[in-house]
């Protein structure tokens, strides 16, 4: 522990990686601290994934009432937008990231307001004042991107939209990946007439086509409309209707979301005066999660990597620095399989190989199956259902990808089998409960 400086570690960002970082060192007795410019905790508890999530619930009810009604009958469930959104404020906005404020002030964490900039590799300023510190770790995350055409002024970002009291009647939604995804889905099951217009020929291009298909397919029949390669030229104000033009066409609006992407926050933070080496794409780091400066670390979303720009693995690599920083280990970060989820009604969620990268390699054996007419999907009134796995040649699961009303749950299921190495003849020992989605699963094997 330092004593030639103020802190032994500052964390430049106070998302979830800077959070999750700092209480386990100032639990450790390390001298900690926090610099925030806006809201502790970052996006996820703030601006993105709870606020989301929180929106999301009623529109995926409405959705699984909808899709029973289908096939069985009953009452549909209507989404109340400007209801949820007073749940939102009420729940999330009224003290966001609250359990994470405990936790920093009950481990000593100094949390300081204001815009930190790097001025040597030992001295951060916030609000004119010096701080000196043994490490710094950059976490300052991503920002919302916003097209570069003429109007773009006029467009919302995520954030903008995750609090708007009233939904607009006509939302044009740009962009197709998972921030455009999400939120259309919740617009649209909300009763607004959304268009997505996409900057390619895919939606979600990370995902297995067989099953964004069926997504895209869904999501078309129940109103959403989507236009690719939109090729957006200009967006124009009259009165109080927006007007997008895109090829030779035009659409007009009320609410324009621009979900075209999330830039590294690079700039303006003093990285060039400390010679830390980054591009547009982020952060440069080596396997330790240190920059071009010795004693300069990057966690989270900043870190360019080519890895999922997402909350688990902010976090585990804050918990990976913990124990390079307190010298309980001194090995490269070794990353598990990340699984991730597109919020979306029915979702859509991956863990380990990319059945498409694997498609032609006889290597590996790809399962695509339909579900729907299973018995605990079809029960369930599940009518959109698919999974496609991923066998390597001594036939252990290598890969797993599901679009389906619990998605998420069902690829953290493949998760553990995946990372733990479980062998077929291992899950045909289980007894499962019966029925259940657990079940499904595993007696698929
Ligand atoms: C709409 C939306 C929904 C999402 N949903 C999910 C989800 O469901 N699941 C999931 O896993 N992930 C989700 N994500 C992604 C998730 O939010 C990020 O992966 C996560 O927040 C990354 O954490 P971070 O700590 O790296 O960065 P951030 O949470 O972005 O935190 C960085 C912080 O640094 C601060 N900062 C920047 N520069 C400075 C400076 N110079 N001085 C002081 N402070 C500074 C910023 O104000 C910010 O608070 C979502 C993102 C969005 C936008
Ligand atoms: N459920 C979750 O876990 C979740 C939810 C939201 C965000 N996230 C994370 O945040 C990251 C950022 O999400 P995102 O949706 O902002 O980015 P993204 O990269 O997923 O999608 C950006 C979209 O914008 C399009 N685009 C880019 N330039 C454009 C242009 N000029 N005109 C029109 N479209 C354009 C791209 O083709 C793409 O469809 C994701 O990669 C993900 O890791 C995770």
């Amino acid at each position: 522990m330092s004593t030639k400086y103020d802190y032994d570690v500052i964390y430049l960002g106070g998302g979830v990686g800077a959070v999750n970082g700092a209480v386990p060192l100032g639990n450790k007795g390390y001298k900690a601290a926090i610099i925030e410019s806006t809201a502790i905790g970052g996006t996820c508890p703030n601006f993105g994934c709870t606020p989301k999530f929180t929106l999301d619930v009623p529109a995926e009810l409405a959705y699984r009432t909808s899709q029973f009604k289908k096939i069985y009958g009953g009452n549909e469930l209507k989404v109340d937008w400007y209801e949820d959104m007073q749940r939102k404020h009420r729940n999330i906005d009224a003290d966001p990231a609250g359990g994470m404020k405990k936790r920093l002030k009950a481990a000593g964490v100094n949390v300081i307001k204001g815009f930190g900039q790097l001025v040597d590799n030992h001295t951060i300023t916030v609000n004119g004042e010096s701080l000196t510190t043994d490490k710094i770790v950059i976490a300052t995350g991503l920002t919302p991107n916003h097209i570069d055409v003429p109007g773009t002024e006029l467009t919302h970002d995520s954030t903008h939209f995750l609090s708007i009291d009233h939904l607009p009647e006509r939302l044009v939604v740009i962009g197709s990946g998972y921030v455009a995804i999400e939120l259309a889905t919740i617009a649209n099951e909300a009763g607004a007439d959304v268009t997505v217009l996409m900057h390619h020929d895919k939606v979600l291009r990370q995902f297995d086509p067989f099953l964004v298909d069926k997504l895209v397919d869904s999501l078309t029949e129940r109103g959403m409309k989507f236009v690719p390669n939109s090729d957006i030229k200009a967006i124009h104000k009259n009165n109080d209707e927006l007007t997008v033009d895109y090829k030779d066409q035009q659409i007009t609006a009320d609410y324009v979301l621009d979900a075209s992407g999330r830039n590294p926050v690079v700039h303006n933070i003093g990285l060039e005066a400390v010679g830390v080496d980054f591009d547009e794409q982020g952060i440069k780091v080596n396997d330790h999660l240190q920059t071009s400066v010795e004693n300069i670390y990057a966690d989270g979303d900043v870190i360019d990597f080519g890895k999922p720009e997402l909350s688990p693995v902010a976090t585990f690599e804050s918990k990976y620095l913990t124990k390079l920083f307190s010298g309980e280990t001194d090995e490269a970060i070794k990353f598990p399989p990340m699984p991730t989820n597109v919020f979306a009604s029915p979702r859509i969620a991956t863990v380990g190989i990319n059945p498409t990268t694997v498609d032609d390699d006889d290597n590996y054996r790809v399962v695509r199956s339909v579900l729907s007419g299973e018995m605990y999907y079809k029960a369930s009134g599940q009518t959109v259902a698919a999974r496609t796995l991923v066998f390597d040649k001594d036939d252990f699961l290598v890969g797993a990808s599901e679009l389906s009303d619990q998605a998420e749950d069902a690829v953290e299921i493949f998760n553990m089998i995946i990372s733990w190495h479980i062998s077929r003849k291992q899950i045909q020992g289980l007894i499962n409960i019966f029925p259940s989605l657990g079940s499904n699963i595993l007696t698929s094997f």
